[in-house]
């Protein structure tokens, strides 16, 4: 086998894992709302008033958003009078392109790097929402992308956190740089970006603590790390990330906005998709907050969590849906 066609097939099956990830981890989301969709456009027989509110009310229970529900149903309505639609099963297609639409927005750019030098990024949101577990996986994520990673272990008041972020370092095989249960964020900080420039790292990535008893507090802890970081490289941090527990539904929508732009966040990663039937939480983040998401946990595996691809959403989701629509117009275009 040829050099270029070993190549390919190397990349296509790396394509093909990815696509296997997201399918395995919206399954969930995928046998509950998108399996009641289908039932509910095969029974019902008329477009009407119960019609409207049984869609609304799965669109709901799946998190889409109560505003971004309102919008789609009025959406639905105007379709339906204009193209005088009397069968539900001729709506199923309408539907399926504007929550498509929804999805696709902007394409994930990916994590913003330092040009040259260290890249510093600051893990952020509030307790049990996955953020040591998704700093570990961006960790091997970003050491399979031939990075040399380092983690700071800023969490320093929770019980247990820097033991489980060295666990993680262990495992992905990054070096962690740690002070004592109780001691200053800040100082952990100053001593990690000393140890990056010194051992030539590319990536830090700083995990930190989530008290969301104390607001003013954990704020002030953020601006005081900021100050730390930008004394000693100035354009940083390159990413301020919130994670978010995609399984508390409108919860974290709350969360983002609590963290706010005075947190100076650039984006956000989502865990626990694959523990959720309600991924339609995608959809309303990507309407009500001006964030991009940039991650998305599908499981709890090292490889679980992936770059946002908006496309591999889709597919995961209405592939079903998808290839019925291209037989349409298949069919469509024999005849
Ligand atoms: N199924 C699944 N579980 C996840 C995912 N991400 C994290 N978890 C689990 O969620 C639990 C909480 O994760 P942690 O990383 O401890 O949470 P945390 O946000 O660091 O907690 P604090 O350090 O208290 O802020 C762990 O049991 C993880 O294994 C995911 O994408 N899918």
């Amino acid at each position: 086998m040829s050099f270029f066609k070993r190549l390919k097939d190397s990349i296509s099956s790396k394509a093909e894992a990815v696509t296997n990830k997201f399918k395995e981890g919206l399954s969930k989301t995928r046998d509950v709302f998108v399996e009641r969709v289908e039932d509910l456009f095969s029974r019902r027989k008329k477009i009407d008033e119960d019609f409207y509110e049984e869609l609304e009310e799965i669109l709901i229970g799946a998190d889409v958003g109560v505003n971004v529900v309102m919008k789609l149903i009025e959406d639905l309505r105007a379709e339906v009078r204009k193209r005088k639609i009397e069968e539900p099963s001729d709506l199923q297609p309408i539907l399926s392109e504007m929550l498509i639409a929804l999805l696709k927005g902007e394409e994930n750019a990916g994590l913003q790097m330092a040009p040259s030098g260290l890249t510093v990024i600051l893990v952020v949101g509030v307790n049990g929402v996955g953020k040591t577990t998704s700093i570990g996986k961006l960790a091997h994520h970003l050491k399979s992308q031939g990075k040399k990673v380092m983690l700071a272990a800023g969490d320093t008041f929770r019980a247990g956190a820097i033991e489980q972020l060295e666990a993680w370092g262990q495992r992905a095989g990054v070096d962690v740089i740690k002070q004592q249960s109780g001691s200053d964020p800040a100082a952990v900080m100053f001593d990690a970006l000393h140890a990056a420039k010194n051992r030539g790292v590319d990536v830090l990535l700083c995990d930190t603590a989530g008290r969301l008893q104390n607001k003013v507090n954990l704020m002030e802890e953020l601006n005081k790390i900021y100050r730390v970081i930008r004394r000693e490289v100035p354009e940083a941090p390159h990413e301020v990330l919130l994670v978010l527990d995609a399984t508390t539904g409108q919860n974290a929508l709350s969360q983002a906005k609590m963290f706010d732009e005075k947190s100076g966040l650039t984006g956000l990663v989502l865990t626990k998709l694959d523990s959720t039937s309600k991924g339609g939480i995608v959809v309303a983040i990507r309407q009500e907050l001006k964030l991009p998401v940039k991650f998305v946990g599908l499981g709890e595996k090292m490889d679980d969590l992936q770059p946002f691809d908006s496309d591999q959403f889709v597919n995961a989701l209405f592939s079903k849906w998808i290839a019925s629509d291209n037989d349409v117009d298949a069919a469509s275009e024999k005849s």
